[in-house]
C-alpha cells in the first residue's frame, strides 16, 4: 500500500491549525499510520531539505523548520502520495487553488504550513528518516469496504 511523508510545519502548529489539516486527510479517507510531535534538530532539517542546500533560502528554511514544534505523519492509501500534494497546493499559497490547505489558509511561501512528499521514493525516503519501523502502525480502518471496491 502507498505511503506518503507530511510534516505540519512550525507555523500551522502555531496557528493551531493541526486539528483542521489532520481533518482533511481523514475525511478523505487516508489512513494515517504514524504520527509524532516533535522539536526538529538541524541535522534532520539539513538531511530533510538536503537537495535545496544550494538555494538562497536554505539557511532561513533550516531555521524556521527547527524554530518551534512540527507535526510528522506518515499517511496510507492508494495514489496518496499525489493527492496529498493537490490537497496540500502550490508551493506559494498566494496562488495556490482556494480549497487546498496552502490556498485556503495562507499568504507567503516562506510561511506554507505543510510538507509532503513529492514523489514515492521520496516518500520512501523521508519515512525512513523521520521514522523508526517500530513506529508506524499497520492496520485496517472498518470502513475500508466503503471506501473502495
Ligand atoms: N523562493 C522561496 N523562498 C522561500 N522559501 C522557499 C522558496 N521556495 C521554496 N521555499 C520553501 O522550501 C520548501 C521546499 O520547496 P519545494 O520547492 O520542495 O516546495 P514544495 O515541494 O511545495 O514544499 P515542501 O517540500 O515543503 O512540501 C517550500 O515548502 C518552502 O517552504
Amino acid at each position: 500500500m502507498e505511503r506518503t511523508f507530511l510534516a505540519i510545519k512550525p507555523d500551522g502548529v502555531q496557528r493551531k491549525l493541526v486539528g483542521e489539516i489532520i481533518r482533511r486527510f481523514e475525511t478523505k479517507g487516508f489512513t494515517l499510520v504514524g504520527l509524532k510531535f516533535l522539536k526538529v534538530s538541524r541535522e534532520l532539517a539539513e538531511q530533510h531539505y538536503d537537495v535545496h542546500k544550494e538555494r538562497p533560502f536554505f539557511g532561513s528554511l533550516v531555521e524556521f523548520i527547527t524554530s518551534a514544534p512540527v507535526v510528522a505523519m506518515v499517511w496510507e492509501g492508494d495514489g496518496v502520495v499525489a493527492a496529498a500534494r493537490k490537497i496540500i497546493g502550490a508551493t506559494n499559497p498566494l496562488t495556490a487553488e482556494p480549497g487546498t490547505i496552502r490556498g485556503d489558509f495562507g499568504i507567503n511561501i516562506g510561511r506554507n504550513l505543510i510538507h509532503g512528499s513529492d514523489a514515492q521514493e521520496t516518500a520512501q525516503r523521508e519515512i525512513a528518516l523521520w521514522f523508526k519501523d517500530e513506529e508506524l502502525v499497520n492496520w485496517q480502518p472498518h470502513l475500508t469496504s466503503w471506501l473502495r471496491e
